[in-house]
């Protein structure tokens, strides 16, 4: 069977580090699930979103052990542009993924590079806006709008790529509880439509919609027993 994620003995080394980052990690996530992950800081939550979405190991150059698997396929043969279009990061702080004038733009860019043809990123900014309700923003400046509201525009510029992965590393770290109320809506929906969803949180009842919590500690990934 070929999951959409698919983990393998991964282990992982900053250069320039002493330690393990991630220590022997196996993990397969299903189509259409939702997978919570917590762990206290510092315990390599983001790194293993790192590996999963190839920043690990195209961009940083530690020592990697094992591998992840997309579809079957090793993240280490493909370039990171393909691994874009498979799986959308959303990011704790909003501010580092919104750099464009207007909502609209910030959707398009990732389309325009893909050299998508007009009709095409026309077509995928309207879908993109409605998943998140936030057509009546649409020539709104990003940087204007609530911390909640941002992280629905940094979603949907990546669902924009219309990838079937979509990771959130402590998207719920800086918002108000409406702004929690709405992503977890969001995150049911996109559970519907069949994406397969990783949520990365160090409050675990940020996680009550995610159909399995486990915990990374020490580098190390186990099931969770309800505490940290
Ligand atoms: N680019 C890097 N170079 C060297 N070490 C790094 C780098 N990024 C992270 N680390 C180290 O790796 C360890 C795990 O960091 P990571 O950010 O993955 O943890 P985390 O569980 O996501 O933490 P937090 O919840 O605070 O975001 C930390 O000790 C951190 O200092």
């Amino acid at each position: 069977m070929t999951f959409p994620i698919e983990v393998k003995n991964l282990s992982y080394q900053y250069s320039g580090r002493k330690e393990k980052v991630l220590r022997e990690i196996d993990l397969q996530v299903n189509r259409g699930e939702v997978l919570g992950i917590v762990g206290l800081s510092g315990n390599g939550k983001s790194t293993l979103c790192y590996c999963i979405c190839g920043i690990i190991p195209h961009i940083f150059k530690g020592r990697l052990e094992g591998e992840v698997l997309l579809f079957g396929k090793p993240v280490k043969t493909m370039d990171l542009t393909t691994v874009a279009t498979q799986v959308g990061i959303v990011f704790q702080d909003p501010d580092t993924q919104l750099f464009s004038p207007t909502v609209e733009d910030e959707i398009a860019f990732g389309p325009e590079n893909l050299c998508l043809d007009r009709e095409e990123i026309g077509e995928r900014i309207f879908d993109a806006i409605k998943v998140v309700g936030m057509e009546k923003h649409r020539h709104d400046n990003p940087h204007y709008l609530s911390g909640g509201q941002k992280q629905l525009i940094a979603l949907a510029s990546i669902l924009s790529l219309k990838p079937q992965i979509l990771i959130f590393d402590e998207t719920m770290a800086q918002i108000d509880l409406a702004g929690k109320k709405l992503i977890k809506e969001k995150i049911r929906q996109l559970k519907k439509d069949g994406k397969t969803i990783i949520m990365i949180e160090h409050d675990f009842e940020n996680l009550d919609v995610a159909d399995r919590i486990m915990v990374l500690k020490d580098g190390r990934l186990g099931s969770f027993q309800g505490r940290l």
